[in-house]
């Protein structure tokens, strides 16, 4: 192989144990067919056909939905990179790096955050001078430009004490509250100071933010804010563009004589009938934008709550770009999405665990993870549609734009390239850029990418790279739930589906994976399927699973045995705890029953042309209650969205159904003998609801579920039940 001396810059393992797992699987998958067999096999006649059947097509969806999901199992693989080779042969050609953080919302995602995020990304260990770092604002908020504008100033403080004291992490914020005590006393006072300059910063961002309003002297200072003159709404606007730090400018300096990041403020033109595109549209100006400043060959996304928390990532990606033999093909490098405010036993299960240590690990098998929106070094020249071919070589060291203009003459001439028209009759959001049109911009455009002959890498070091801000109530999880999964249906009928336009673009094991994501949506109805049926039969005495004394009794054991140790032994070996994961069961019902079947009705208005692509943002901070239940892992309730009344629906349903049987069977034990997989499926679901119980119930506190939906939950199951009296 390859050239005579040549070391690699990354290398990458295959997991042990894997035959182990695969004979494991094998059995696991005999144990479904011989469930599968059984319903058909014993279809009744007469009582119980119905609901029998009704089970008979849940099964076969979990079945091929489980053989789906091995894909993600069969083969994962682990990469490893070496930055000291990088170092030694690259150190003065590296290229140059845009970074694009994007933000929405200065009241949801709070400046003094998207400013923590800004500097985190202006400190990398890289070559300040090769940085460009650019925030896209869709709120045009004259308040998030004057945080950036104090984050500018304080970088000239905070990237020589991150390079001088080698710190991690480099958001401040994080920084200070992780540091206490020094033992350098050098550094001691240095940091004292650095901390009293940022909490002058955190002050002044602070009551600007209050009072609504920024201080006169830097309204005049600053010419910038003049742009804002013709503001009329966050929705009207024309495109304000504004270079805080030209990184040209020989003055640009930081206060040890270092040279300074670029720094960047966009807020793209917005115009009401003018269709924005949400993320995908701002990334799309930032592409263009930046393409006339630095250029950089390198581009990477994050969210604007997601802060780099690993000051080597940037040289760990270009490991797999710059790699001379394996290095050309790869488009885009993801890293996990880890979150810094998941508690001990993630309540909503929102540290996507298992995804991150195990699907992923899979992916990267078979052609590379997804891109997912944040955390995402890219190649310029992919994002912008460019197909592979063998011939293709990155031109890294391509000059920075040299142009005779000011920062102020270029700004002028860049707004063009941010405004509502610039995209007409363009390929940008289709061929070029990122897609349009789906809620989950970012999955659709990596996998266009990956049909065009590219691969991507998935980066997962232990310290993790980025860390975000997760939901931190339940309506929040399953909105959040609700947009991805629509979002992944729709690329599954979209014209870059997987499914077929993945076939003999993408390997077999990758569309798996993607399918994986993309038919979330339709685990709704098998799911409700199984939490109702069992259950209403039970409650009319009608066994719907075979008797503990008979021989098809093994293989549904064995399946459940199977499945759910199996479960609980990846999210242990994925850093979870066992509470954990029983929280995550739940929220993987609760998730089935409300965001899955939501997604998958609304992705059927919209083919019928019922409904529009919507964003809901997620938000990073929370009342001062409201945190203190998420801290101490207590569910919030509080709202009466339509998505607690199913789950409140189907818990009370639940519970009268376990309490009708008790009531007429008593303690005959030969009942509960014919019906012993029913009457555990009703005692988990109990169980497993129980914090809802809690919280219809038990609870006084505002996080309690609203007494409205008590009384509908509690009237819809009774109703339910008095049906089932005719259906069954
Ligand atoms: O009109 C919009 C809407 C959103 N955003 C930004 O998009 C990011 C993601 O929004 P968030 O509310 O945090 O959604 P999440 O579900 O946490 O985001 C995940 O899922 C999204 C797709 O659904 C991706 O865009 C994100 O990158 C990915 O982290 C944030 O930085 C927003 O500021 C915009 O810039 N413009
Ligand atoms: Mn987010």
């Amino acid at each position: 192989m390859g050239s005579e001396g040549y070391a690699p810059l990354f290398e990458t393992r295959k997991a042990k144990g894997r035959f182990l797992y695969r004979m494991l699987a094998a059995s696991m998958f005999l144990g479904i067919c011989l469930i599968w067999a059984y319903r058909v096999i014993h279809i009744p006649t007469e009582d119980g056909r119905w609901g029998w059947i009704g089970l008979l097509l849940a099964e076969l969806w979990f079945g091929l939905y489980w053989l789906v999901t091995q894909a993600s199992r069969w083969n994962p693989i682990y990469r490893s990179t070496f930055k000291d080779r990088l170092s030694q042969r690259y150190e003065k050609d590296l290229p140059a790096v845009d970074i694009f953080v994007c933000t929405a919302d200065p009241v949801i995602e709070p400046p003094i955050m998207v400013v923590n995020t800004v500097l985190s990304v202006m400190a990398y260990g890289y070559p300040q001078e090769k940085l460009g770092v650019y925030l896209s604002d869709d709120a045009g908020s004259e308040l998030t430009f004057y945080s950036l504008l104090e984050a500018s100033h304080f970088s000239k403080h905070w990237i020589p004490y991150c390079k001088k004291f080698k710190i991690e992490p480099r958001s401040p914020a994080v920084y200070f509250s992780l540091t206490s005590h020094l033992h350098d006393a050098d550094q001691a006072k240095e940091l004292e100071l650095i901390q009293k300059l940022y909490e002058e910063m955190k002050d002044r961002i602070e009551t600007a933010t209050k009072l609504g309003r920024i201080p006169e002297e830097v309204l005049m200072e600053q010419k910038g804010f003049s742009q804002w003159d013709s503001f009329s709404s966050r929705h009207d606007h024309d495109t304000i563009l504004q270079i805080l730090i030209d990184g040209r400018d020989p003055n640009a300096m930081d206060v040890e004589g270092s040279k300074l990041p670029t720094l960047v403020y966009l807020a793209r033109e917005k115009r009401p009938k003018h269709p924005h595109n949400f993320k995908a549209g701002a990334m799309n100006a930032l592409i263009r934008v930046s393409s006339k400043i630095r250029n950089g060959a390198i581009i990477l996304n994050v969210d604007c709550d997601m802060y780099s928390n690993n000051s080597h990532s940037i040289r760990d990606a270009l490991c797999f770009f710059m790699d001379e033999e394996k290095g050309q093909e790869i488009a885009f490098v993801q890293c996990p999405q880890n979150f810094e405010n998941i508690t001990k036993n993630e309540l909503y299960s929102n540290s996507l665990r298992v995804i991150s240590e195990v699907e992923f690990h899979g992916l990267d098998a078979y052609g590379g993870p997804m891109y997912i929106g944040t955390g995402c070094f890219h190649r310029r020249d992919t994002l912008c549609g460019r197909k592979f071919s063998k011939d293709y070589r990155n031109e890294w060291k391509r000059e920075s734009i040299k142009t005779e203009e000011s920062a102020n003459e270029l700004q002028e001439s860049l707004k063009n390239l941010a405004s509502c028209g610039y995209e007409e009759d363009t390929q940008w959001g289709n061929e070029m850029g990122l897609k349009y049109g789906c809620p989950v911009e970012d999955v659709i455009t990596g996998l266009s990418i990956q049909c065009l002959g590219w691969k991507s890498v998935y980066l997962n070091p232990a310290r993790k790279a980025f860390l975000g801000v997760a939901p931190t109530t339940l309506e929040q999880t399953l909105v959040q739930h609700k947009r991805w999964s629509e979002g992944d249906l729709q690329i599954l009928l979209s014209k870059y589906s997987p499914a077929w336009y993945g076939l003999g673009r993408i390997s077999p094991g990758l569309i798996l994976g993607y399918c994986t994501y993309c038919l979330w949506p339709l685990n709704s109805l098998a799911t409700l399927s199984y939490c109702l049926v069992p259950s209403l039969y039970l409650l009319h005495g009608i066994p719907l699973f075979p008797q503990v004394s008979s021989p098809w009794f093994l293989p549904f054991v064995y399946v459940i045995l199977t499945k759910y140790s199996g479960s609980l032994a990846e999210f242990l070996w994925s850093g979870g705890t066992l509470l954990g994961w029983w929280n995550d069961q739940r929220i993987w019902l609760f998730k089935r029953t409300t965001s899955y079947l939501f997604a998958f009705m609304d992705t059927i208005l919209r083919l019928l042309g019922f409904s529009e692509t919507s964003f809901i943002l997620t938000a990073k901070v929370a009342d001062e209650d409201v945190s203190q239940r998420y801290e101490g892992e207590m569910m919030e309730f509080g709202g009466s969205s339509p998505m607690f009344t199913i789950l409140a629906t189907l818990a009370m349903l639940n519970l009268f159904c376990i309490v009708g049987v008790v009531k007429k069977v008593g303690l005959d034990m030969e009942v509960y003998k014919t019906m012993a997989l029913q009457i555990l499926l009703a005692v988990v679901l109990l169980l497993i609801n129980w914090p809802l119980y809690q919280g219809l119930f038990l609870r006084k506190d505002n996080g309690k579920m609203p007494c409205s939906v008590t009384v509908k939950s509690v009237l819809l199951a009774l109703v339910a039940c008095a049906c089932s009296t005719f259906f069954h």
